[in-house]
């Protein structure tokens, strides 16, 4: 089984460093930074094996990023499966967002990948009606596929922090927040302001309908014209949904809207996490470290050059034993190992 030394895990890091700061968009954001952390999500649904279905709608715009990582892989590909480049190159994405609190996510190698990575055809179960889904499709959608409660689920939706959605790709569009490039508690202090006045739109009228939320106004702006096409800072009903109990139609329309809602279930934990940036870093860490081991067993991933019982960093370690109290919790009856796909995906 492939597995890189130490050394050849800081080569990786810098060269995806290099990769990360290779690209800038129109506004001079990085791209890559989202684009890698989305990447690293979704090769972990239906469990983490460098393989993509890029015939589902739901991964959606992933090609670019997919095909050119591919570039920086070819180097590495004698030394490290595609499934843990993946996951390095989400973990560097994080990194290079982050200022004040940097996420502690311990890098784990031992993913293996599908026969035909980085290419698949197998249906990954997304969630229910993707950003036009309500909190009850959020939560059961985390618990099925990563056995994570609703406090990691809130924790892990901050990463919408960064990057931005396409019309080209999901066919919303947007930033959720005024610095797609830093990641940082944005989102939820975002979410919670009043000021910004969150109104929900339709921005496809004309074809599948697209409601998203936007800002009514800038921040101490006066009130603006609604966004037609969207562009500015949105959120989708899967992202609002966490602080207001929002009911959506077939078509994404919410029955409420921002000031009539009522409080959603979740709204005390994205306060915590909107007053205390260091405690979201911390829960969102331990979250990604979770969502990234799907499919396999605490033996079957190590820090590279150690073996997992042996390594001496006490936070790490905390993760570790999270992360297999959850696998062990999540193990199908008969103690089989999940490696890769689950049966009858
Ligand atoms: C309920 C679950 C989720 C839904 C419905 C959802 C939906 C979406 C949608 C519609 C987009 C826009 C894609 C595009 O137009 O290119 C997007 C982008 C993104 N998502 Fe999610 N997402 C979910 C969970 C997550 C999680 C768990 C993570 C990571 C931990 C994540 C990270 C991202 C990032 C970083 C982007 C920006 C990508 C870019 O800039 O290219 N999402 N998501």
């Amino acid at each position: 089984q492939l597995s890189p030394t130490p050394d050849q895990v800081i080569e990786m890091r810098a060269a995806l460093e290099q990769h990360i700061e290779g690209l800038t968009g129109p506004g001079g954001d990085h791209p890559r930074i989202g684009g890698l952390v989305r990447l690293a999500f979704h090769d972990c649904v239906g469990g983490c094996d460098g393989c993509v279905n890029l015939a589902n709608p739901d991964n959606a715009g992933l090609r670019p990023y997919i095909r050119d990582l591919e570039v920086v892989y070819a180097n590495f590909d004698d030394v490290i499966s595609r499934a843990d480049f993946w996951q390095l190159a989400g973990l560097e994405a994080l990194d290079r967002a982050s200022e004040t609190d940097s996420p502690d996510i311990p890098f784990l190698v031992g993913r293996v990948d599908c026969s035909t990575s980085p290419d698949t055809s197998d249906l990954e179960a997304f969630p229910t009606n993707g950003g036009h889904g309500n909190l009850g499709n959020v939560l059961d959608f985390f618990q099925s596929e990563f056995n994570l409660g609703e406090r990691d689920a809130v924790a892990l939706l901050g990463a919408h922090t960064l990057g931005r959605a396409r019309t080209g790709a999901s066919g919303f569009n947007g930033p959720w927040v005024g610095n797609p490039d830093l990641f940082d508690n944005a989102y939820y202090r975002d979410l919670l302001n009043e000021n910004l006045m969150w109104i929900q739109t339709n921005i496809n009228p004309t074809g599948e309908d697209r409601w998203q939320w936007v800002h009514g106004r800038a921040p101490g702006g006066p009130r603006g014209k609604r966004q037609v096409a969207g562009g500015g800072p949105m959120m989708l009903n899967s992202d609002m949904c966490l602080v207001k109990d929002i009911t959506v139609d077939s078509d994404g329309r919410s029955s409420c809207n921002y000031f009539s809602c009522a409080d959603s279930p979740t709204l005390s934990i994205v306060e915590e996490y909107a007053n205390n940036n260091a405690l979201w870093v911390s829960e969102y860490s331990r979250a990604h470290a979770i969502m990234t081991s799907n499919g396999y067993n605490s033996d079957d991933l190590r820090i590279p050059g150690t073996n997992v019982d042996d390594d001496s960093d006490e936070e790490e370690e905390e993760i570790i034993e999270a992360i297999e109290a959850i696998l062990a919790a999540g193990r199908p009856q008969g103690g089989q190992p999940r490696r890769g796909r689950r049966p009858g995906r």
